[in-house]
């Protein structure tokens, strides 16, 4: 499989690179960053891949006869990439967090005419698909949820991709099993902000910005007399590589827009 990386030159675009170039099975094949372009991705991401430089735009994976693109850019580069992907022919992976709800409709829409696959996740931690699974099943049980989500200063967009996902997921659940919106008693706001934002279906979610973080989140439930906190952490970005990888291996063989970890790893 011949693979392109999009955002090569970025905090998990670097990580892909080399996992890409670590995988036997896969060739990285063209690397785009228009910030770093001419750079011998040498350099940039560290691995020993000769005669390969950081491209400024898309169309190097044309050249390069990619068969694979992996998105982890800026939300607006994203779907542009996502849209020329569908045209092109091109299969995409993509991580990008803050492509709004509409814009991943366009894209279904887009990739189901297309010869074309996309997966896309907003969290490729095999960890994180299981917390919002085990949210998923705790949510009918629990009287009210909230979402704290944690990450390092260098993050865009707030909340979290992971913190909406979850939230959509939590507030279905409740949904199928008959409860409304949380209960949220608060009266007299004395500092704006201080309860979060509001998620579709009413869950609260607070977005922590801190340096030396890398990307965690805690759910937390309560219900008379108890609470359960279900919480994932990713040390490193490594851990998003084998769900990435195993992205990059199914993509051809799932029709259309595949959203989310879940159904790759069967749940
Ligand atoms: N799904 C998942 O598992 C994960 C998702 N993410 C998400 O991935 C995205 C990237 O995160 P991160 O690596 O930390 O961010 P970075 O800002 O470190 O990297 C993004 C890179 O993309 C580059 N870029 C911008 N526009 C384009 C373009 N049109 N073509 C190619 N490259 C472009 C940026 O360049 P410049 O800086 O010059 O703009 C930058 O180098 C975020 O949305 C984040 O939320 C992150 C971790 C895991
Ligand atoms: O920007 C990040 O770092 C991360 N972004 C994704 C998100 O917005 O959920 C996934 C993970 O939390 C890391």
């Amino acid at each position: 499989m011949r693979v392109g990386v999009l955002g090569a030159g970025g905090r998990v675009g670097r990580e892909v690179c080399r996992a890409v170039a670590d995988a036997p099975d896969l060739e990285l094949v063209a690397a785009v960053d228009p910030g770093m372009a001419g750079i011998d991705l040498r350099q940039v991401a560290g691995i020993d891949a000769p005669g390969l430089q950081v491209a400024s735009t898309i169309d190097e994976l044309v050249r390069a006869e990619a068969e694979v693109a992996v998105d982890f850019t800026v939300a607006p580069a994203a779907l542009a990439n996502l849209r020329w992907c569908a045209q092109h022919g091109v299969h995409a992976v993509v991580g990008t967090t803050g492509i709004p709800d509409e814009a991943v409709e366009e894209l279904r829409g887009r990739f189901e005419q297309s010869s074309a696959n996309c997966v896309l996740a907003a969290n490729f931690a095999i960890g994180a698909a299981l917390m919002t699974r085990f949210c998923e099943l705790a949510a009918p049980f629990m009287d009210g949820v909230e979402i704290i989500e944690l990450h390092h200063d260098g993050k865009r967009d707030a909340p979290s991709g992971t913190a909406l996902q979850t939230a959509a997921r939590v507030a279905a659940a409740r949904e199928a099993a008959g409860l409304g919106w949380p209960p949220d008693p608060t009266e007299d706001l004395v500092l704006p902000g201080a309860r979060g934002g509001r998620a579709p279906g009413g869950i609260r979610v607070h977005a922590v910005r801190l340096p030396g973080l890398v990307a965690h989140q805690e759910v937390v439930f309560g219900a008379v007399g108890q609470s359960l906190t279900i919480r994932h952490d990713a040390y490193d970005r490594s851990s998003f590589m084998p769900g990435v990888l195993l992205a990059v291996r199914q993509v051809a063989s799932r029709p259309g827009l595949t959203l989310g970890l879940g159904p790759l790893l069967g749940f």
